[in-house]
C-alpha cells in the first residue's frame, strides 16, 4: 500500500478545533495540502496514511486556529506611548490627529504595518484588520509577510494626508479595491471612521456600496457615552438609531467597540445579523466604557475581538485580549461563568472569521478550512500542573509562547523565528521613526 502524498503533517500533544466547540483532542495530527487542512486524525493513523513532504512535531504543544484580530490601525505601532492616560477625545483631537497629520506618510504606515505584522505574528495572529491613511501601503505589508488581512480604507469628512474628503476617500478606495480582486489573502473593506467624523450622505452612499459590491464594512460605534450624548444633541438620536435610519446595517457592518448600549441599541444590531468587535484594552485605557459582551452573545450577536491600535492598548498580542475580554465579561454580567475559556478561544478565532465574513475559510481546524494555525508552549513554570489546555491558554499568559504560525499552510514564525518579516529591519525603522518624531 503506498502512503498519501500530502504537503505537510502537524501532530501537536493537544489540538483545540474550535468547531466542534468545546473539544480538546489529545495526540492528534493536521493534514495539509495545496494550503488546506485535509483531515484531523489521530497522530498514530496519521502516520500510517500520509507520506508528508514536511513534518512538524509539536509535543507539548497545544494547535489551535491562527487568532483574528478583528479591528486595528496597524501602522499607529509607532505611536505607541506616544500620548498615554487621555480620554477618547482628547487623546484623539489634541495628540494623535495632530501627529498623523505631520507624520502619516506611505513609508510610516509601511514600516508601522510591518512592525505591527511582526507583533502579531509573535502572538499567534494569523489574520487582521486594518482601518488606517495610505492603506495600499498597509495590503503591500500583509502581502509581503504572508499574513491575511482585511484592509478597510477610511473614509472622513475632513482631509487627511491620504485624501481630501469622502468622494475621493471612496473613489480611491474603491480603485484599491479593483486592485486586489480575486486576491485569496486580501480583501478590501470600507472603513467610514465614525458617526462623529462622517456625515449622512457618505454613510448612505458606502451603505448603497456595501450592499452592490457585498463588501463589509468597518465604523467605530458607541465608543463611549459621550459619543451617544453628542448625537442625541446633534441629531436627536442615539448613533445606532442614527444608522438604522440611514439604513446602513446589514450582515456586513463591522460595529467596533459597542459600549454605552440599550435594549433597543442591541435590539437592533441583533435584528440586522450586524457584527460586534469588542476591544477590551482599549476601552479599559481610554476608560471608554463596557461591552456587555455576555449579553450580546446571549442574544445571537457574533461577538469578535480586536486589539485597536498600539496607542491605545499599547501592544497587539491576542492572547491579551481575549484574556482581557473574558475578565471584563465576567465583571459586567456580575457572573463568573459567562465567557468561559473555550468562548474566550472562539471570540478569537471563528467569531472573528464570521465578522470579516471569512468563516467558510478560517476560525476553526477542520477539513475543507485554509490551514492558518498557531502553535503554543505548554509544560512551562507558567502552565504547570497541567489540568485543562483550554484553560492554560486563556488563564496565563500565551502570547509569549506561541512557536509557529501557519497562513494557508506557509509557515511564518517557526521556533519564534520570524521567517517573512526581516526582524532588525523593523527594529531599526521603529528606532529611527522615533528620533524623527522626538527630534521635530
Ligand atoms: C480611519 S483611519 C483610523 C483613524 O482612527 C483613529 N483611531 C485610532 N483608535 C481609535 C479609536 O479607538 N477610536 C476612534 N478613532 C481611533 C486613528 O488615529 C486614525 O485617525
Ligand atoms: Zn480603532
Amino acid at each position: 500500500m503506498t502512503n498519501e502524498p500530502i504537503d505537510l503533517l502537524i501532530s501537536a500533544r493537544w489540538i483545540i478545533p474550535v468547531i466542534p466547540e468545546d473539544q480538546v483532542y489529545e495526540d492528534c495530527s493536521v493534514a495539509i495540502d495545496g494550503g488546506n487542512i485535509t483531515a484531523l486524525l489521530p497522530s498514530a493513523e496519521a502516520k500510517r496514511k500520509y507520506s508528508p513532504r514536511q513534518q512538524v512535531e509539536l509535543g507539548n504543544h497545544v494547535l489551535i486556529p491562527g487568532l483574528v484580530n478583528a479591528h486595528g490601525h496597524a501602522a499607529m505601532t509607532l505611536l505607541r506611548g506616544f500620548a498615554d492616560d487621555y480620554p477618547l477625545k482628547t487623546w484623539l483631537e489634541e495628540h494623535i490627529w495632530p501627529a498623523e497629520m505631520r507624520w502619516v506618510n506611505e513609508e510610516f504606515v509601511q514600516d508601522g504595518t510591518e512592525l505591527a505584522i511582526a507583533e502579531m505574528i509573535r502572538s499567534g495572529t494569523s489574520c487582521f484588520s486594518d482601518m488606517y491613511f495610505f492603506p495600499e501601503s498597509s495590503a503591500k505589508a500583509a502581502i509581503q509577510a504572508g499574513m491575511r488581512s482585511q484592509i478597510a480604507f477610511p473614509v472622513f469628512d475632513f482631509p487627511s494626508p491620504w485624501g481630501r474628503g469622502p468622494d475621493e476617500y471612496i473613489h480611491k478606495g474603491l480603485q484599491l479595491r479593483d486592485d486586489y480582486k480575486g486576491r485569496e489573502l486580501i480583501r478590501i473593506a470600507f472603513g467610514p471612521h465614525a458617526p462623529y467624523t462622517v456625515s449622512d450622505e457618505p454613510l448612505r452612499k458606502i451603505a448603497t456600496y456595501s450592499e452592490e459590491l457585498e463588501t463589509s464594512v468597518q465604523i467605530h460605534l458607541h465608543e463611549t457615552a459621550e459619543e451617544v450624548a453628542t448625537s442625541i444633541k446633534q441629531y436627536g438620536v442615539r448613533p445606532i438609531q442614527r444608522l438604522k435610519e440611514l439604513e446602513f446595517f446589514s450582515p456586513l457592518t463591522q460595529c467596533v467597540h459597542m459600549t454605552t448600549l440599550d435594549d433597543t441599541d442591541i435590539e437592533t444590531i441583533a435584528a440586522f445579523n450586524a457584527q460586534v468587535i469588542h476591544c477590551p484594552q482599549s476601552n479599559l485605557k481610554l476608560a471608554s466604557g463596557l461591552c456587555p459582551t455576555a449579553k450580546l452573545l446571549r442574544q445571537g450577536i457574533n461577538v469578535a475581538l480586536g486589539t485597536d491600535g498600539a496607542a491605545s492598548n499599547n501592544d497587539l498580542d491576542m492572547f491579551g485580549e481575549l484574556n482581557t475580554a473574558t475578565l471584563v465579561a465576567k465583571a459586567v454580567a456580575g457572573d463568573p461563568t459567562v465567557v468561559d475559556a473555550h468562548q474566550a478561544l472562539r471570540l478569537a478565532t471563528i467569531n472573528g472569521a464570521r465578522a470579516l465574513g471569512w468563516a467558510d475559510h478560517i476560525g476553526s481546524i477542520e477539513p475543507g478550512k485554509a490551514a492558518d494555525l498557531a502553535a503554543v508552549a505548554l509544560g512551562t513554570i507558567e502552565t504547570e500542573p497541567l489540568y485543562n489546555p483550554a484553560s492554560q491558554l486563556v488563564y496565563t499568559q500565551s502570547g509569549s509562547r506561541v512557536s509557529h504560525v501557519w497562513v494557508n499552510g506557509t509557515v511564518l514564525m517557526a521556533g519564534r523565528q520570524l521567517l517573512t518579516v526581516n526582524e532588525m529591519e523593523v527594529l531599526t525603522k521603529a528606532k529611527l521613526w522615533r528620533r524623527k518624531l522626538v527630534d521635530a
